[in-house]
């Protein structure tokens, strides 16, 4: 919508001097910015030393990054893994974005999902054959490890050493540390100060260009996908591919699994009716899954997009007016640092009755509901997820073989918390499993007897 007379933004109450509003939101990040949407559909606040203003409306994020595109960049966020990393697709912008995104795509066409679903299957079962009855299995860790080798074999052909993965999980709170840090204080000799924090940035960017620099040169000389998709880029470039889709490939996917089992702990009746449709339509963690059989699941697709809604991974993810905008009714004067929350947007009581409530049903009415202007978990215009339907179905196949091979079981004593960095993590989810037992018209056995898992 464009007014006549674009209004300033207005400033949220509750600056506290030097610090602004950073107390406030460090002591409950989500909903601090949820709360925002009070004051406006933008709301200026101070985060120590940085004025931000944060979009609050799902409609004028979606503007924010579809239409004004090209004249807000990305921001401070990305920026600090650009500085690292180089330039890679999660970090570029422009012209050499659009090249990037050219040449990676292909390794996202439908068909090539689909053939990715074996190796995302392969990957489960053995991770999930490890777990033992009665054992209690740190989910998130469990799903971080299973999601970096998921990128590893099914993008790049590899399989990664055991000790990659585990240097690779330990990495990311520093590495995310670290990026929240130089985006708050983004000059650059505050990169250079002897700090810890900035001392374990450092190392953790080493270890992960380590951990790609391996999968990137096919360890065993298998040919990575990616490679052979992305033909026209140089080895740099093919290397900061790589780093971008490990990056955003393995956290995000690990959080929303590890909300998943979470949920559905906490949801008998949903979990039963979860069950009752992949055993109707796949019968046991032995069948080999194909893009037509995830496409009968339509209570699974449910249960995912309440899970993304409820737990959208990206937390914190900013663009910069190049030049002055005009943002819904808002000024926005050039320079302005626009932040948005994805997490946040989708926990709106003005557009989620009940809104912390896990409810799939709420997705009952199908894709009409789920208007692309308003449900963001992947993000909006030229940025796009790229990896969007490869996670789609890497969600699918880990939830199906899952919970065909084990019935997940809560254990007494844990809670789980939310614990926001740039991404929203699930901390303390455990669970013990027990084997499964699916009916077939012959007899009773443990589910996956054919597959290989227990
Ligand atoms: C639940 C899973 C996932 C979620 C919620 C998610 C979410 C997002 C979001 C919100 C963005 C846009 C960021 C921005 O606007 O600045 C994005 C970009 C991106 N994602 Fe994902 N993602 C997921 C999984 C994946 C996977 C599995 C891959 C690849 C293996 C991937 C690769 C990327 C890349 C490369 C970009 C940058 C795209 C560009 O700038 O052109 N993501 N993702």
């Amino acid at each position: 919508m464009t007014t006549v007379n674009p209004r300033p933004i207005p400033a949220a109450p509750g600056r506290v001097p030097v610090l602004g509003h950073l107390p406030a939101l460090l002591r409950d990040p989500l909903g601090f910015l949820g709360s925002l949407a009070r004051v406006g559909e933008v709301a200026g606040v101070s985060l120590g030393p940085r004025e931000v203003a944060v979009v609050t409306s799902p409609a004028l994020v979606h503007t924010l990054l579809a239409a004004l595109s090209r004249d807000c960049p990305r921001g401070s966020v990305q920026g600090t893994l650009r500085e690292a990393f180089g330039d890679g697709l999660l970090m570029s912008e422009g012209a050499l974005h659009r090249e990037r995104r050219r040449a990676v795509t292909p390794a996202f066409t439908a068909e090539r999902v689909g053939s990715g679903i074996r190796a995302v299957q392969e990957a489960t079962r053995e991770r999930i054959g490890r777990w033992r009855p009665g054992v209690p299995v740190d989910v998130a860790a469990e799903m971080t490890g299973l999601a970096l080798e998921v990128v590893a074999r099914a993008l790049f052909g590899v399989r990664l050493p055991e000790g990659d993965a585990v240097a690779f999980q330990r990495a990311l709170p520093d590495l995310v540390k670290g990026q929240i840090a130089r985006s708050l204080c983004p000059h650059p000799l505050f990169a250079r100060l002897p700090l810890p924090l900035n001392r374990r940035f450092e190392a953790a960017v080493a270890v992960l260009d380590r951990v790609v620099d391996r999968a990137v040169s096919g360890a065993g000389g298998s040919p990575a996908a990616l490679l052979s998709a992305a033909g026209g880029l140089d080895a740099p470039a093919v290397r900061a591919e790589a780093i971008s889709l490990f990056g955003a490939g393995t956290e995000t996917v690990a959080s929303t699994l590890t909300w998943l089992f979470h949920e559905l702990l906490g949801a008998p009746e949903v979990h039963g009716r979860l069950l009752a449709e992949l055993a109707g339509e796949l019968g046991d963690a032995g069948t080999e899954l194909t893009p037509e059989a995830l496409a009968r699941l339509p209570y699974l697709r449910r249960v995912l997009r309440e899970v993304l809604r409820l737990h959208a991974p990206n937390a914190f993810l900013t663009r910069t007016a190049a030049v002055g905008v005009q943002l819904g009714p808002y000024a926005v004067p050039a320079g302005t640092e626009l932040l948005y929350s994805l997490s946040a947007l989708h926990r709106d009581p003005a557009r989620y009755a009940d809104p912390l409530r896990f409810d799939p049903d709420r997705w009952a009415d199908g894709e009409r509901v789920a208007d692309p202007r308003l449900f963001l978990p992947f993000g909006a215009g030229r940025h796009k997820c790229v990896g969007e339907s490869f996670a789609w179905m890497e969600l699918a196949v880990v939830a199906a073989t899952v919970l065909l091979t084990w019935r997940p079981e809560p254990v007494a004593g844990t809670r789980a918390r939310e614990v926001v960095w740039t991404t929203v993590q699930a901390r303390g989810v455990v669970m013990t499993v027990s084997p499964r037992v699916v009916r077939t018209a012959a007899a009773e056995r443990p589910a996956g007897a054919a597959g290989g898992t227990p």
